[in-house]
């Protein structure tokens, strides 16, 4: 039947090619567009199918992209021939899409449909063709059912890159930065982090109202973006607890280093250059702004006009403001569904004003190993869940503070042959000597409080 229309459309096309001749003629050109719009009109009202042509620049760019992919996948598995493109950075990086003109076909509710892509003018058009009697079912159910399987389909593909700010190619004075990728393949998880079970469930619990708030945040008239700050000794997870976010919510990791950000202009054309469904980490942000009140203090001491230090600062390095900006200025709530991460191992070297609520929503704590989290990596490098030692380590957890960096370290056999035993009273002799370190330091400081008030009598 297609077939049959197929040909009524070559001789409508032979007729349109006799009204394109006419048309070079004056006296015929009026008669030649009538020609043409009647046999159109013709064509569709006597066509038991419908097309619609649907551009890649027809304004909502996510869905057309969404159909792409939906077909890309379907036509990898069906369609002869194939277009195939290389991803950079990947592990499969040949990517298969259907070649320009290929037609291929689905079904839905036992309903035929075609599509073909064409590019016209350097423009790409998905072409749909279906019966006429299903339009709406078409236009309503099945390109919904296709721009959500095609979201679907690219989630479940997509991989996750970590970006870093580098110097700009051909920056040799290294004044620009860009943002450079490499695929994350860091396998932490919440599972394998050590963390109390209740803690790590609220942050869980926490980060699913996050990616599923896109409705809620449109509807407080906030934009889509959470702030964590990260804070405890070193060696405690920190970069564990983002590596294991990104995982949990595919997103990528954009990882800012903040000391090479020339200025707060530089910063803003970073923050435009970051995609949506991403964790925009700043670490050891202590670091990062001790330079900006170093460099206060000493301009304060040279006594410098309030103008001159923000023309300074701006041709320096990145200041308090600018990164206040950075993370609820207009500029941050571009495309939306990004989580901002700040780490540090103190707290209170931070200025306020940069983690008050509302800034850094939700301050997380993390600290020395606590018994459940050294059960979790006694699971993870001994893949041993109880053992008769356990009882002794839990006593001794309680009475020291130990990193789970260092209690990972403990168990982590040292050769092939080292057995679950020895690992674990390895940890238990660790352990025992950090005991009697904190008891003698603690001694020592009765000690010398003792001595202080002696004097002070
Ligand atoms: N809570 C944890 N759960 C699982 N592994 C951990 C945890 N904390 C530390 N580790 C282990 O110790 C190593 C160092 O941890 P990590 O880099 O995440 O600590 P950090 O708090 O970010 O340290 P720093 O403040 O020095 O950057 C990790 O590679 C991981 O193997």
């Amino acid at each position: 039947m297609r077939t049959l229309w197929a040909q009524l459309g070559s001789i409508m096309g032979s007729l349109m090619f006799l009204s394109a001749m006419l048309k070079s003629f004056p006296p015929f050109s009026l008669i030649s567009d009538y020609l043409r719009v009647y046999t159109n009109r013709l064509t569709s009202r006597l066509s038991p199918y419908v097309r619609i042509s649907i551009s890649e620049y027809s304004g909502d760019r996510q869905a057309f992209s969404a159909i792409q992919t939906y077909l890309s996948d379907n036509s990898s598995r069906r369609a002869n021939r194939l277009k195939g493109n290389f991803l950079r950075n990947t592990q499969n990086p040949l990517v298969l899409t259907m070649d320009d003109d290929e037609e291929i076909s689905d079904a839905f509710h036992g309903i035929n449909i075609w599509w073909v892509s064409v590019v016209k003018s350097h423009e790409m058009f998905l072409n749909l063709t279906f019966p006429k009697c299903h339009r709406d079912l078409i236009t309503s159910q099945y390109l919904n059912h296709v721009i959500e399987e095609g979201k679907a389909i690219a989630a479940r593909k997509r991989k996750i890159k970590l970006y870093t700010n580098l110097p700009g190619r051909g920056s040799i004075l290294l004044t620009s930065t860009e943002w450079r990728d490499v695929l994350f393949e860091h396998p932490a998880s919440f599972d394998t982090l050590a963390l109390h079970p209740e803690k790590k469930e609220e942050i869980v619990k926490d980060l699913v109202k996050f990616k599923n708030g896109k409705d809620y945040y449109a509807k407080m008239g906030k934009p889509w973006k959470r702030g964590y700050l990260l804070y405890g000794p070193p060696g405690t997870g920190k970069s564990t607890m983002i590596a294991a976010m990104a995982n949990f919510l595919n997103y990528d990791i954009y990882d800012l280093e903040l000391t090479s950000v020339k200025n707060n202009m530089m910063l803003r054309k970073l923050l435009i250059g970051i995609e949506r469904k991403s964790i925009i980490v700043i670490e050891d942000i202590d670091c990062s702004l001790n330079l900006t009140e170093k460099r206060k203090e000493k301009k304060k001491k040279e006594k410098k006009k309030p103008e001159e230090e923000d023309q300074d600062d701006d041709n320096c390095k990145v200041t308090l403001s600018g990164l206040l900006n950075f993370i609820d200025g207009i500029w941050s709530a571009l495309g939306g569904e990004r989580i901002i991460v700040f780490t540090t191992n103190y707290l209170d070297k931070l200025d306020p004003a940069l983690i008050r609520r509302g800034r850094m929503d939700k301050h997380i704590e993390l600290s020395y190993c606590c018994y459940e989290g050294f059960k979790v990596l006694a699971k993870n490098y001994l893949d041993v869940e109880s053992h008769h030692l356990f009882g002794r380590i839990e006593g001794l957890l309680k009475e020291t503070e130990m990193t789970p960096a260092d209690v990972a370290e403990n168990l982590m056999p040292k050769s092939m042959e080292e057995d679950n035993e020895s690992c674990l009273k390895r940890l238990i002799e660790a352990l025992e000597m950090a005991k009697e370190a904190r008891s003698g330091k603690k001694k020592k400081e009765d000690e010398d409080e003792g001595n202080r008030q002696g004097q002070e009598i």
